[in-house]
């Protein structure tokens, strides 16, 4: 499903560069479910951007769903990222100016779907919205706006879900209905999961936890 080989990662900033990653190997099989974790900075979103081409690594080599991401121009990653891919980042990308529903339904709408408010509607019930669709995300707590964000990277039905920190903002009760859906829909439609998190209760339904240091991944043993 994954694969990462030998991927570097520099920023460079006023004439220095910063190596964020370094010769980092990752392979990740359809339906696997795998926590990265990490300390801060030590480049969890920056592999996440890579691996969902919204970033260029410096250099190596991304494949996803068989194709390799380097080959494909900017419309084709972003073809790739409609049609595969759910992401749910930590600063949500909510569309201020469209209420919850509208968020939801846009993926669908932009790739033409049928009866896209029906399903919006459907998925927000899911992330426990009912109440909800009508409201901004000005008009939103911040647990809910994760939640809308959520329902729209998951009403596509994408067969990889990667996510920065999905119940991170949220209380324990929500965090662990959340954490329900993502594994229920692993389950049922096979969706491979790649969820960064600090959460160990979400870590340890994963089948395996990567500890990105140093601009590495290393296996994390189980206690
Ligand atoms: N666009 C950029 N330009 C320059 N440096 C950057 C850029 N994006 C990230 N960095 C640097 O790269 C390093 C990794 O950042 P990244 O956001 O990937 O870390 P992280 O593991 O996700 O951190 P956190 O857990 O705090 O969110 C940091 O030192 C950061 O300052």
């Amino acid at each position: 499903m994954i694969s990462l080989q030998n991927i570097a990662m520099q920023y460079r900033m006023a004439g220095e560069s910063i190596d964020v990653l370094k010769a980092l190997n990752l392979d990740i099989d359809a339906r696997e479910r795998v926590a990265i974790v990490g300390p801060s900075g030590s480049g969890k979103t920056t592999l996440l951007l890579l691996l969902t081409g919204l970033e260029q690594p410096t250099s190596g080599e991304i494949m996803i769903a068989g194709r390799s991401l380097a080959t494909l121009d900017r419309d084709a990653r972003a073809d790739l990222r409609r049609d595969t891919i759910g992401i749910v980042f930590q600063s949500f990308h909510l569309i201020s100016s469209l209420t919850a529903e509208e968020n939801v339904a846009l993926p669908l709408d932009i790739a033409g779907q049928p009866n896209s408010d029906k399903r919006a509607r459907e998925m927000l019930a899911r992330v426990g919205l009912s109440e909800r669709g009508g409201h901004y995300p000005a008009q939103l707590s911040g647990g809910e706006q994760q939640r809308v964000a959520i329902a729209r990277a998951l009403v596509h039905e994408p067969a990889l879900l990667v996510a920065d920190e999905p119940t991170g903002n949220l209380d324990e009760r929500t965090g662990e209905s959340i954490i329900e859906l993502l594994f229920s829909l692993n389950r049922e439609s096979g969706t491979t999961l790649l969820l960064v998190t600090h959460d160990p209760q979400l870590a340890a339904r994963c089948d395996r936890s990567l500890r990105l240091e140093n601009g590495q991944l290393h296996a994390v043993v189980a206690p």
